[in-house]
């Protein structure tokens, strides 16, 4: 069946490391995107958002399995704006490799090869997803709304399955690279402090600054700092719930306890309604730097 097929047209376990090099490669080539913050945080979004559609429930269930974000049809949902450029660096090392990855696997890769390139931690990551054709591609609007509040962020998070609070208040954690983009999501900023260093330091910001509650050029409203800092609702919601709240200070306080949460659940993201073969086995990649690259 696919997934047989899949196993063997994929490559040995060795290559995967040429592959994730190459992603990795591809983010040191194009360092001045986005005023030089770069595409390690856009890559880590596009792999979230093609896994994080997935709902159990439904027909078409969606997850990276089918690598269904590479259709216009979902790359085209309002949710994935900017989303575009991502797919556009990878289309290269997807014809590298002639079909010896799938792009759920390339997707996925990706966002290993962010998190762990801009010095977060090691995340475990399996191979095997299958491409799968149009009539896989789940419904637009499955992507979480950012004006939202704490029990929206809750409830979103367990149709992914991810039941304990640690868990949600790690993945949007994530929010610690990159910025929003007024043309892409209706929110701007942060102007001084977008960063593309992965560590602790937006749950320490969220704890320390002063937010403001503003309506932004587009409308929607947003927490502001007097350091050009943004904070969108669903972000600030994590300390406006008191259950979330004391997570968020554990981070901020443990970077490591951080590290170690979100390793395990953003690669459960990667893998949400994927059953893979006992054989498969988890690889851990090493960094640029640790092969001295
Ligand atoms: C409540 C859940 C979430 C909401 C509402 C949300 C919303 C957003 C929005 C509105 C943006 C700005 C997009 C733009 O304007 O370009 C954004 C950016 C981003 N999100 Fe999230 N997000 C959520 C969870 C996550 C998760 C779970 C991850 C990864 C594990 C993630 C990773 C990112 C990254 C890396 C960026 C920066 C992208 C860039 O700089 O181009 N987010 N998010
Ligand atoms: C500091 C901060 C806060 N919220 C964000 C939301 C999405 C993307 C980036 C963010 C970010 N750098």
């Amino acid at each position: 069946n696919e997934v047989q097929f899949a196993a063997s047209n994929k490559l040995k376990n060795t290559n995967y490391q040429n592959v994730y090099n190459d992603i990795a490669n591809v983010i040191r080539e194009n360092d001045e995107h986005d005023d030089y913050i770069g595409s390690g945080p856009v890559l880590l979004r596009l792999a979230w958002h093609a896994s994080g559609q997935f709902d159990s429930k439904q027909e078409i269930k969606g997850g990276s399995y089918n690598g269904t974000l590479r259709f216009d049809k979902e790359l085209s949902d309002p949710s994935n704006a900017g989303l575009k450029y991502a797919f556009d660096l990878l289309k290269p090392i997807y014809k590298k490799y002639n079909h010896q990855i799938s792009h759920g696997d390339l997707f996925t890769l990706a966002g290993v090869v962010a998190v762990q390139e801009m010095g977060g931690p090691k995340i475990p990551w399996r191979y095997g997803r299958v491409d799968g054709d149009i009539e896989t591609v789940p419904l637009n609007g499955r992507l979480p709304d950012a004006n939202q509040n704490a029990n929206y962020v809750r409830n979103f998070f367990h149709r992914l399955n991810f039941l304990e609070d640690k868990e949600i208040v790690a993945l949007i954690g994530a929010h610690c690279v990159g910025k929003t983009h007024l043309k892409n999501s209706g929110f701007e900023g942060p102007w001084g402090a977008a960063t593309n260093m992965f560590t602790n330091e937006f749950f320490r910001n969220l704890l320390t600054e002063k937010w403001v509650l503003e309506k932004n050029e587009a409308g929607n409203q947003q927490y502001n700092n007097d350091k050009g800092y943004m904070m969108l609702p669903t972000d600030m919601a994590l300390v406006q719930d008191g259950s979330f709240k004391k997570i968020v200070e554990e981070f901020a306080n443990d970077e490591s306890s951080f590290f170690k949460v979100f390793s395990s659940a953003f690669n459960k993201l990667l893998e949400n309604g994927i059953k893979f073969e006992k054989s498969s086995p988890v690889l851990y990649f090493k960094t640029l730097d640790e092969q001295d690259i």
